[in-house]
């Protein structure tokens, strides 16, 4: 048996029990489902227009990968990580750890994530694409949280047909307490 340091095995135990305790909100079906349609909507918008996909690492890495292997059309990726939340189940403020680097300027820009929760994130790279002199730019986001808080009223993903309740959720990219990015579908803590 390895040797675990006791706070680590301790967490290796929460991280299991949260997991075998978890309800599912979004079946894996339910995903492969929604980015199937996101992909089709993708194809019709940008498919004639050379576009460069910007991964918003972490959470936004298993969404775009899922999405770029249903894109039959030439296309650049790129990633930037803006984060806010760091390991945390509240945002902060938002941290630049690395821009992109694909110039945007003239380019058809889409960013990818994993989730629009206030959209503090959202807003500031949409910003950061207008200002780098993207020819246009779209959004492609898993999934959305239904509440009233979002930094600008109002704000929507031009490609996103999943909704979730306010609940902290986790899986599909989303972490919780850093883990289960892994989980294949959504899930949220029990009663949480
Ligand atoms: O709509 P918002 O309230 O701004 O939250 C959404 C953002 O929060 C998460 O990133 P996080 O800051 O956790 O960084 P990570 O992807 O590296 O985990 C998520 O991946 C989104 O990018
Ligand atoms: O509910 C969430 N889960 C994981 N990451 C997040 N980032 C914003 N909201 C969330």
């Amino acid at each position: 048996m390895s040797r675990l340091d006791p706070e680590t095995h301790q967490s290796l135990t929460d991280m299991r029990e949260l997991m075998a305790n978890a309800d599912c909100l979004i079946s894996q079906e339910e995903v492969e489902r929604a980015l199937d349609r996101m992909a089709e909507e993708i194809t019709r918008d940008l498919g004639d227009k050379l576009p460069v996909f910007y991964c918003v690492m972490n959470g936004g890495l298993i969404t775009t990968g899922h999405l770029l292997t249903r894109l039959g059309f030439p296309l650049e990726v790129d990633y930037l990580h803006a984060t806010r939340y760091r390991g945390k189940t509240r945002g902060g403020e938002l941290f630049w750890r690395v821009s992109p680097e694909i110039p945007m300027a003239g380019r058809h820009v889409v960013i990818v994530d994993d989730i629009l929760d206030e959209g503090a994130t959202l807003a500031a790279i949409l910003d950061y694409c207008r200002e780098a002199g993207a020819d246009s730019v779209t959004t492609a986001v898993l999934v959305d949280k239904q509440h009233d808080r979002k930094a600008v009223p109002g704000l929507k993903a031009d490609y996103c047909s999943l909704e979730v309740a306010d609940r902290y959720v986790y899986g599909f990219g989303m972490d919780i307490k850093g883990y289960w990015r892994n989980a294949p579908g959504i899930f949220a803590p029990k009663g949480r």
